[in-house]
Parts: structure tokens; C-alpha cells; sequence
């Protein structure tokens, strides 16, 4: 993320530059001095060779050292300290050694270009962190070991790395964009993957290992489908076996019991029956007892006893995820909750587990799904991943209430990143189209994939839009929110009373609003009111009036941000935000009209330098 540099960060972005070239050698010996590259002078003012920088002179975009014949370390700690930087040439020289993890602080890279060098070793996971990257080229080197997995950087349109000695599989890319792609000359193993006819059999070639079409090399039968065949058999045969014990000690303990209480009404054996949630008694709902009602409390504990802890073990399902792998469902309830905020549809707590992790716990309240299609929303929300939306870990259903949990992302929310705007601490233009390209792009593949099941987000809005730990925007509590006909009225003119299928058709729709609202502050640095219309009314009259330039940020304005890119941007947001949902575009295109505006935007940094 580019937050506005302060002069420590400038100084200290400078001293890594400097550091940075002060370790290599010119293939003559040692450094260039005429090359400019020192403490006393400004990389952006200063005029260091093959360093650009930003329109205002401030942050640095681009380093470009094709061909300097330099000699030494690529010291990417000190090279991704200007964390502004986009473009990272040095093709042609003679660097050694590895890339090391710390490439992965280089957020705003897009052309990482390290082609004709002799650098080796295996390549950082932290590369696949880079979401900006759209080209990424390093052939002619001697890397080695398996890819990363690149094939997550949804916009990668460029990968080159032939000759090279990689091993293992080639990652599924998804060709469909791909402007260039060659692992020719490598070690890579497994089956070729769809280029989907873009590119040729010679960017493949000189792989012995490679097998399956168009190569004439036959992929060997997977042995993994034979491991998982044994596997499910196991699993069926020691299901079997549990189920016979449980019934065997089920059955053994009604007996005990009815001798024990004879005469005893029948309904209280029924409370222990392993019925799960669908038992309609008080029991059989997970009591969240709460202190939030006492004056200056904050802290909420969830309590049972052990008739509920044994129903919700059962009833708790834990998602895919490795990341809470083996969660009890009374893990959950043991630990301590802080409640963070309570919406119109619920609440939301932060717990730490027992090894320390914290997790998010969302509680819906009468919610009037059934816990059959609870749970087959959330399973359809989570076979739909995408890096852009924070999944679910895990889900519990009972007739009262609902509860998700998710990971707890302490680097906060879009909306308290917008007030931290508000108190000074702008972020730059360049930072906040991204955040609006890469959740148009989450929310269009949402859509797309879920359009069928009729699950939209429903509740889009800054304080939905999480940053993770690497400073990434994603999507949280999708699906979560199925408007009632009051919401519907209120964020959808003219749809009053239509029925089950529009319905689903208004949320989407609804979705669309609340994105435009997101963007109406990106673009104006102000916030909404509760119901998100306010900003978007005040907007659509002052563009009325032909005021357009007055909606923006003042400080999108003193960087010097495109004002044409900006008026772009604030077009997307009123077709979103039109008062008539039929008017308003898919998500699609939503996503397609943002990333012209954001490749006008990366085209005028890049046509700087070539
Ligand atoms: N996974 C998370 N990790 C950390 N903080 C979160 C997470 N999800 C939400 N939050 C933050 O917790 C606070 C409370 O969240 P909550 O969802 O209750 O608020 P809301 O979005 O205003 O309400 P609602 O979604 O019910 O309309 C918000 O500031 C939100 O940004």
C-alpha cells in the first residue's frame, strides 16, 4: 500500500537504494560513479540513471538497468524499501545469488524483469503474493526447484523462464490473457497444461518429463486417485463402525436411564437425544450469554453446558480451510469474546483460541433460512474461492441464530482507512484505484460463479472490505445477508413486492449500489451515512450541476491524480449508484470499465520509460 511518503520514509528509501548499489560492481571493476546513485542527491530530483519516479517527484515508480553490465547480490530488501516501486528491470547484467523472500514488500510491482542474469537458487513463495504483477520474466538464469504457485496472480499476462533448470509442475495459468509465456528448456515434470491454443509447442519444449497432449508422451495413470479410493474406503467402513458403537451405547444407556427414573416424564430423555439443532428446545441453542448489556462492558463470554456442548460438536461444520484444521466447536465457546460491532442483521466478536489465534465469530439473528440451505450457501460460498473475498472457516446453524467464523484481520477495514484519511494520513490515487480494481474483479467472479444460486454479498460497504496481511483488499461476510423487503425499498426504487427470483436479481443489484457507494468515497474521501444514500445523492447533484471537479478528494487533487482517470472512475460509480437497478451495469463490466481505467493508468507510468 503507498500511503503518501513522509521525509523519514523518503530518506530511508533512499538510503536502501544507495545501499543497494553500493554492493554491486560494474563489470570494470568497481561502481559507476556518473551513474548518480548517492546520499547526496535526490533519486527523484537528483537525476540517478534508470530511476523514475511519480509525477510529483516524490515516490519511485520505475528502475530500469538493462545492460549496465553490473555485477552483485539482488538485494531485494533494499530494493523493495520504496514500496511505490512498479517496475523492476535489470536485464542483462551479471546478478548473483537468490531472489529472497523480501521481493514479496515489493506490493506495486507489475514488470519484475530479471532476464540474462546468473542468478539461482529456488524462487520465494512471497512472489505469488504479488497481485500487481502482469509481467514476470527471468529466462536465461540458472534457477532451480518448483514454482511458486503464480498461477494465484490472477492478472499475470507474461511469464518467461526458459532456460532455466525449474523442476516439478507447471502451475495452471490461466492462458486465456497471456500475451507471452516459454518454459522451454527446464526440468519440468507432470502433465502439460490447456494453452488453450495460444501458445506453441516450443514453449514447452526441451522438458523431457512433460507428458500428455500435444506432446507424444503419455501421462502415467494418477496414483492419487487410487490413494483416495482406499481413503474413502476407510473412511466409509470406520463411519459404519462408528455409527453401529454410538447406537450400541445410545440404546444402553436409554435402558440404564429408564431403570434409573422410572415414572420420570419421557420429554426430558428427548433433551438428550442427538437430534442437533433440529430440536426445537431452549437446550439445543448455543446460549451466547453477554455482559454487553451492562454498563461500560465490553467482553462477551459464550457459555453451555454439556448436553449443548455434545449437540453443537455435531452441528459446527469447519470449512476446508488448513487454517483452523481439527477446530472444536467448543474451542470456540471456551474462548474469550470482545464484541467489535453490532449491525441491524447481527453481531460480530473476536475470539482468541486456546493456541492464540484470533478469529471473527459473525452471529446472525433470526435469520429465516433453514439449516439445510444455510448450509448449502455457505458450502457454495466456499467451493467459490477467490484471493479477493475472506472465506469462511467455519459455520454453525440452529433455528435462532447462525454463526461464521473467519480469520481476524487486524489490519483493519476500508472505512478505517478512510477516516485515517480524514485525520491526515492520505492514501495516494494510484493505491486507491487498485483497492477498486481488485474488488470489482473479486465481486464479478462472486457474482458470475453464484449468479445461478441467487447469493449476492447483500451488504457491500467500506467496513465489509478488509485489508489482510499483506495490505490486500478482501471481500468479508459474503453471502451473508439476505435483504428483507424493508432493506429491498430502501436501496432498490420501484422493486416493492416482486417475488423469489427477482428478488434475488434486486440483490445483486443491490450489490452494485453499495460498490458505487464504496467507490463514491475512494473518489470523494468522504463517508456515508448508515444507508449509503446520502454521498451518492449529494454526488449525482453536484455532477448535476456540472461541478464534477468539487466531488474530489482534495488530496487526490494536490498529488496531481489524473483528473480525467478520476472523472472515469466517478462515471463507473453513478451508473453503479443509478437510482433505477435496471440501469445499472453487470459487475462484469463494472470490473472490465475499472481496469481500462487502471491500464490508462499504468500505461502513462510505463510509457515513461519506454
Ligand atoms: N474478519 C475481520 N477481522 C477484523 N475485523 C473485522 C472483520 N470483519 C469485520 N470486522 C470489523 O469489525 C467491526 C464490526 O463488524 P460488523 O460486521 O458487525 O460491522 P458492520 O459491517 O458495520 O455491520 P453489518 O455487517 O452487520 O452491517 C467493523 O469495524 C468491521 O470492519
Amino acid at each position: 500500500m503507498v500511503f503518501n511518503m513522509s521525509k523519514s520514509e523518503e530518506e530511508e528509501a533512499r538510503n536502501a537504494l544507495v545501499k543497494f548499489y553500493s554492493q554491486l560492481s560494474h563489470s570494470n571493476g568497481a561502481v559507476d560513479p556518473s551513474i548518480g546513485w548517492n546520499m547526496s542527491s535526490d533519486p527523484c530530483i537528483g537525476e540517478w540513471e534508470g530511476v523514475f519516479c511519480d509525477s510529483k517527484n516524490v515516490s519511485v515508480k520505475k528502475i530500469v538497468l538493462d545492460g549496465f553490465s553490473l555485477t552483485g547480490l539482488l538485494d531485494a530488501a533494499s530494493l523493495c524499501t520504496p514500496q511505490s516501486l512498479a517496475v523492476l528491470s535489470l536485464q542483462e547484467n551479471n546478478f548473483m545469488g537468490d531472489i529472497s523472500e523480501e521481493i514479496g514488500n515489493c506490493k506495486q510491482l507489475t514488470h519484475l524483469l530479471l532476464s540474462g542474469n546468473k542468478l539461482s537458487g529456488i524462487l520465494p513463495d512471497s512472489l505469488s503474493n504479488l497481485n500487481n504483477l502482469k509481467k514476470f520474466e527471468i529466462s536465461n538464469n540458472s534457477f532451480s526447484g518448483k514454482l511458486p504457485n503464480l498461477a494465484r496472480i490472477s492478472g499475470l499476462v507474461s511469464f518467461l523462464a526458459d532456460n532455466n533448470h525449474f523442476t516439478g509442475p507447471i502451475p495452471y495459468f490461466d492462458f486465456s490473457n497471456f500475451q507471452l509465456f516459454n518454459v522451454s528448456n527446464n526440468n519440468f515434470s507432470g502433465p502439460v497444461p490447456n494453452l488453450k491454443g495460444r501458445f506453441g509447442l516450443d514453449s514447452i519444449s526441451g522438458n523431457a518429463e512433460l507428458c500428455g497432449e500435444p506432446l507424444s508422451n503419455v501421462c502415467p495413470p494418477s496414483p492419487s486417485k487410487k490413494k483416495n479410493h482406499s481413503i474413502e474406503h476407510i473412511l466409509m467402513y470406520g463411519g459404519y463402525i462408528l455409527i453401529g458403537l454410538l447406537l450400541v451405547i445410545f440404546v444402553a444407556y436409554k435402558i440404564v436411564a429408564k431403570k434409573k427414573h422410572t415414572g420420570e416424564p419421557q420429554d426430558n430423555l428427548d433433551i438428550v437425544k442427538p437430534k442437533g439443532v433440529s430440536v426445537d428446545t431452549s437446550i439445543n441453542q448455543p446460549s451466547i450469554v453477554s455482559n454487553e448489556h451492562k454498563l461500560g462492558a465490553s467482553k462477551t463470554e459464550y457459555s453451555m453446558n454439556s448436553a449443548e456442548s455434545a449437540m453443537m460438536s455435531t452441528s459446527m461444520v469447519v470449512l476446508s480451510s488448513p487454517v483452523v484444521k481439527g477446530m472444536k466447536f467448543e474451542d470456540l465457546l471456551k474462548a474469550p469474546a470482545e464484541l467489535l460491532g453490532r449491525g441491524k442483521h447481527g453481531s460480530l466478536y473476536k475470539i482468541v483460541l486456546e493456541d492464540g489465534m484470533p478469529l471473527v465469530v459473525k452471529r446472525i439473528k433470526d435469520w429465516a433460512i433453514s439449516g439445510e440451505d444455510f448450509k448449502r450457501r455457505m458450502q457454495k460460498i466456499d467451493a467459490t474461492k477467490h484471493p479477493g473475498v475472506l472465506p469462511a472457516l467455519a459455520f454453525y446453524s440452529s433455528k435462532q441464530e447462525k454463526l461464521v467464523v473467519y480469520r481476524f484481520e487486524q489490519n483493519g477495514s476500508l472505512l478505517k482507512l478512510l477516516y485515517g484519511s480524514q485525520n491526515g494520513v492520505a492514501f495516494d490515487w494510484e493505491t486507491r484505484l487498485s483497492i477498486a480494481t481488485k474488488m470489482a474483479e473479486a465481486l464479478a467472479f462472486m457474482h458470475k460463479e453464484l449468479l445461478d444460486d441467487g447469493i449476492a454479498h447483500g451488504n457491500i460497504k467500506s467496513s465489509n472490505i478488509m485489508f489482510n496481511q499483506n495490505m490486500d483488499p478482501c471481500i468479508s461476510e459474503y453471502g451473508l445477508m439476505v435483504l428483507d423487503n424493508q432493506d429491498n425499498s430502501t436501496l432498490v426504487n420501484g422493486n416493492n413486492g416482486h417475488k423469489t427470483r427477482d428478488h434475488a436479481y434486486s440483490t445483486f443489484k443491490v450489490d452494485l449500489y453499495g460498490f458505487g457507494v464504496i467507490l463514491l468515497e475512494l473518489l470523494t474521501g468522504k463517508l456515508v451515512d448508515n444507508n449509503g444514500l446520502d454521498l451518492a445523492k449529494w454526488v449525482h447533484s453536484v455532477v448535476s450541476e456540472e461541478w464534477t471537479v468539487e466531488v474530489f478528494d482534495k488530496n487526490l487533487v494536490k498529488e496531481g491524480a489524473s483528473e480525467e482517470r478520476m472523472v472515469n472512475l466517478l462515471q463507473v460509480a453513478l451508473k453503479c449508484t443509478n437510482a433505477s437497478p435496471e440501469a445499472r451495469p453487470s459487475m462484469n463490466e463494472v470490473a472490465s470499465m475499472i481496469s481500462t481505467i487502471k491500464e490508462e493508468e499504468e500505461g502513462s507510468i510505463v510509457s515513461d520509460v519506454w
